[in-house]
């Protein structure tokens, strides 16, 4: 019988935990597909102030971290952590049903430690969080070094050393930091250890007048000291551990929450797709500060804008002129005054009507690795389907990139950018070419372009305008921009200066008015004659 059962349990035990391992890498992988893209998701859809922040940043990049080992981990230290308690309280049990002041004095010790674990848990979190804050820096200043992007003026400024330098000098804080605060953990953790390891030891050493009085039997004496070499192991490490690892891991669950609390915005990444019927666009003194920003960045702006109509805004660098289409479609809503669309505050349409009504090119407009296709396709998200060839190659036609296009094998299909094997690199000019493509092929009745033309060779600029400005007849235009040879058609030239608009009028009004504009005209005008 005996060894029989033993055979049994042998086999018990191994094919327990061969089972155990399959259920976790099971589960594992499990939270894994659940978890990660709904993170993907959530990410996509927080509200673009969030983005920008600095703290907020710092979160999502802890939480985007195998957010599903620190799931896991909750779920496998609260197993383990239940395990550890019902042996610590059988081996109480026993001790208690012998010498009950023993198990007095030793609860009496643990809940101390206990709480000394919870706070080193907290503590050592709170390092991943101010590690992570500095991981940022270190990993930005790692993908100067290696990635493409900076690859000519790296070469060219030969600034590689002095980069290394900054990556150290952050890679090290983060390191000092870390290293201190794990030594104190270390030696918080062994310190209450070899505590309760005396405490115990005393206990036994209490132990021994009764044993010699013959109240205790030898034999049970030395069951104890059995059972508390037992103790000693599970208390001084393994509980502890455990509390602080389980802290950590309720600490990262916090995170997580706080992510999940992060401002959403209701229905992004959903396009309307019945655009709303533009009729007008006011600024009704709008005064604007970033979040993250000390003061104001707009300064009562007052504007009004008509269906139709063709409008510019140009001044110099920093004057605002990038916030006030940011507001315009609707990425900030912490401002003063009102914007209204059609007559109605900004503020009460849904942002998948304002997405629909504007479309927009950006001066740090995106390069996407996908083909030619898919980057001008995005530009209609809702039309994607019924794209017809024809349409595409019109577009490209009017944005001078056709002679170019046809050269290529697959056409409208060639694969751009670095991340495909046969990706094509195009030079910046034809970059931005796509991005104002994107606005052209968008069903949008508001077109906005933020800067388009700066890498256009002058050319292609007065091509891709002339073409713009032909193709865009029946729908309103925005364009900001510092080439004001190209505003000239603009029925209104909005002139701003530290944030507020000190001229507007047309072209011809603003030349007769020889002010800020006509100065900046003249000298433009200078640079070619
Ligand atoms: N995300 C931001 N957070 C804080 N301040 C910002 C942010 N973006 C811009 N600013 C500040 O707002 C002011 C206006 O910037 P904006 O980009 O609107 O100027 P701009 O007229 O478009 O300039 P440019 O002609 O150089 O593109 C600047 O002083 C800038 O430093």
């Amino acid at each position: 019988m005996p060894i029989v059962s033993l055979f049994l349990i042998t086999i018990f035990e191994y094919g327990a935990s061969s089972l155990l391992d399959f259920a976790t890498v099971k589960l594992r992988l499990n939270i894994r597909g659940k978890l990660r893209p709904e993170l993907i998701e959530l990410c996509s859809n927080l509200d673009y102030p969030c983005i920008e922040n600095d703290k907020t940043l710092d979160l999502i990049s802890r939480v985007k971290t195998n957010p599903e080992e620190w799931v896991y981990k909750v779920f496998n230290d609260l197993i383990s952590l239940t395990v550890l308690v019902m042996k610590v309280g059988l081996i109480l049990g026993i001790l208690a049903y012998n010498v009950w002041w023993a198990v007095l004095i030793i609860i009496a010790i643990l809940i101390p430690f206990s709480k000394l674990s919870i706070i080193s848990g907290r503590v050592n979190y709170e390092a991943n969080r101010q590690v992570t804050k500095q991981q940022r820096k270190y990993l930005y200043f790692g993908k100067v070094l290696s990635s493409r992007d900076y690859v000519e003026e790296r070469v060219l400024f030969q600034y590689g050393n002095r980069i290394n330098e900054m990556w150290l000098d952050n890679y090290e804080i983060a390191r000092k930091y870390q290293l201190k605060v794990e030594k104190k953990w270390f030696i918080r953790m062994k310190s209450s250890g070899f505590m309760t390891a005396g405490f115990c030891i005393i206990i036994l050493f209490l132990l021994l007048a009764p044993t010699l009085n013959g109240v205790i039997s030898i034999g049970l004496y030395v069951s104890f000291i059995g059972i508390i070499f037992e103790l000693i192991d599970l208390l001084s490490w393994d509980l502890t551990n455990k509390i602080d690892a389980m802290t950590q891991s309720k600490e990262a669950v916090k995170d997580l929450n706080s992510f999940l609390e992060l401002e959403r915005i209701e229905g992004a990444n959903i396009k309307s797709t019945a655009p709303l019927k533009f009729e007008s666009l006011a600024f009704r003194n709008v005064k604007f500060k970033y979040p993250n920003g000390s003061c104001n960045v707009l300064q009562d702006v007052t504007f009004e804008m008509k269906a139709g109509k063709h409008y510019a805004f140009v001044g110099e660098n920093g004057s605002g002129k990038t916030t006030i289409i940011k507001l315009i479609i609707g990425l900030y809503r912490g401002y003063e005054g009102e914007i209204l669309l059609n007559g109605k505050s900004l503020k009460d349409y849904k942002l998948a009507d304002i997405n629909a009504t504007f479309s927009n090119v950006f001066q740090d407009f995106a390069k996407y690795s996908m083909s030619i296709r898919d980057n001008i396709e995005i530009g209609d998200i809702n039309a994607v389907e019924t794209m017809t060839d024809e349409k595409l190659h019109q577009i490209v036609e009017d944005i001078n990139l056709k002679e170019q296009i046809e050269k290529l094998d697959k056409g409208l299909d060639t694969q751009l950018g670095k991340i495909n094997e046969s990706g094509l690199d195009i030079s910046g000019g034809q970059w931005q070419k796509i991005a104002i493509a994107r606005t052209m092929v968008s069903s949008a009745p508001v077109r906005i372009l933020d800067e388009p033309t700066s890498a256009l060779d002058p050319i292609s600029e007065s091509e891709v305008y002339h073409n713009f400005q032909r193709i865009s007849k029946e729908y309103t235009t925005i364009f900001v921009t510092h080439r004001l040879a190209s505003v000239k058609e603009a029925d209104e030239i909005f002139v701003l200066e530290g944030g507020t608009i000190i001229e507007r009028g047309s072209h011809k009004e603003l030349i007769d008015k020889g002010e800020k504009y006509c100065k900046m005209y003249e000298t433009q005008k200078g640079w070619y004659v």
